[in-house]
């Protein structure tokens, strides 16, 4: 008797599936007749009024509050896939996302200058030599920021940044500074960083009272530092800055935690070496340009964009890339600086700004979302 009943109930759902399904394919040829209009009269294809009179009509036609919410997400779905449908065929019509951003073979690096924050032997210093090579002029500055200062005006061809840790996480500070300045990222090394406790000559680790370094090294090394109760950790610009100080200092007291290249660097002993906790901390440093340029053969973009304050929005901005078939690598999300509770979300996706599906994406999200930037292509 139930499964009779089942095969009936079933039979009249698929008879309605098949009418939802050719009620869906002439809405879409709907759209897809209005995306000829947009692209005739150059209107853009996100009509957000238009969107929200239409989920105010279609809810009002139902009672239940569970029904309401139901259509309301049925049609916002409904909606987000006749808005893909009309940014493919706007590319194909050869309409894709502004950009300013110039595809090259190789990056300019001949006679290049480069600044990096810190002094030398800091891990920056490292990260640029190892992308750069001996052979080009790297000067140093005090802060992050007055290194992106000094690629902004063209007095740097690049900086060289800290973006992340394998096991501390984002360096948010840099993350701001991307917005705050138009540079942008035109490649990323990987560093490994292995942490040393550094001493003077004649210091050894139970004489160690106060131990300096950049809060990330600190970090880092928490559980070794943790550890020693009676040591107090001191935050500084670097983790070279620390060395030197504590060599300058001459208090046998005193330690650093910086790489064992600094400690060469300033003379001073290593009392104890990879003391960080995760034996494969890895740093990532991005490269910056004040020119909008990405290599040809460049695999990973950056964007940034803002949301409004509204349960769904995000989940809405991603299926930009789901329906193009990108593949999101890292997503962070930052303060907006005087909006309370409001974020600017950082995102890496694979691919390349000359592919048709990242332009889909990409047009997408600066129709739907506010400020988006691209903030490289590496
Ligand atoms: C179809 C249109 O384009 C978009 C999609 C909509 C829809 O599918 O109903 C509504 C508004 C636009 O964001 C339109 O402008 O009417």
């Amino acid at each position: 008797m139930k499964t009779l009943d089942l095969q009936e109930i079933r039979k009249q759902l698929d008879g309605i599936d098949r009418e939802i399904v050719s009620l869906f394919e002439k809405r879409m040829a709907l759209s897809g007749q209005v995306a000829e209009y947009k692209i005739e009269t150059g209107k853009p294809v996100y009509d957000r009024e238009r969107e929200q009179q239409k989920i105010e009509s279609v809810t009002g036609m139902v009672e239940d509050e569970f029904q309401k919410q139901a259509v309301r997400e049925l049609f916002t779905q409904m909606m987000t896939i006749s808005r893909h449908f009309q940014y493919k065929l706007m590319a194909e019509h050869g309409l894709k996302a502004e950009n300013d951003f110039r595809p090259v073979k190789n990056l300019p690096a001949n006679q290049v200058r480069v600044v990096y924050q810190g002094v030398e032997g800091a891990y920056t210093h490292e990260a640029a030599l190892k992308y750069f090579g001996a052979d080009v002029d790297i000067y140093h500055v005090d802060s992050w920021e007055d290194a992106m200062k000094e690629v902004e005006a063209g007095t740097a061809d690049y900086a060289v940044l800290p973006i992340e840790n394998s096991s501390a996480g984002a360096v948010t500070h840099n993350y701001d500074l991307l917005i705050k300045y138009n540079n942008y990222i035109v490649a990323e090394t990987l560093l490994p960083v292995d942490h040393a406790l550094l001493g003077l000559s004649e210091a050894e680790e139970g004489d160690i009272k106060t131990v300096f370094s950049h809060p990330q090294a600190l970090m880092q090394c928490s559980e070794f530092l943790n550890a020693n109760r009676n040591w107090r950790q001191i935050s500084v610009e670097n983790t070279a800055v620390a060395a030197k100080k504590v060599f300058e200092d001459g208090d046998p007291s005193q330690a650093a935690v910086a790489s064992e290249i600094a400690g060469n660097i300033y003379g001073l002993k290593v009392l104890k070496s990879s003391i960080n906790h995760n034996k494969n901390n890895t740093t990532r440093f991005i490269i910056l340009s004040r020119e909008p340029i990405y290599r040809e053969d460049a695999g990973k973009i950056s964007i940034s964009f803002e949301l409004p304050h509204k349960s769904g929005s995000l989940y809405n901005m991603l299926s930009n890339f789901i329906y193009n078939g990108v593949n999101m690598m890292m997503i962070e999300s930052r303060p907006i600086l005087g909006r309370n509770w409001e974020y600017r979300f950082f995102i890496d996706i694979e691919g390349n700004l000359s592919d048709a599906s990242i332009q889909n994406a990409l047009k997408g999200i600066s129709e739907e979302g506010s400020n988006m930037r691209v903030l490289g292509n590496y």
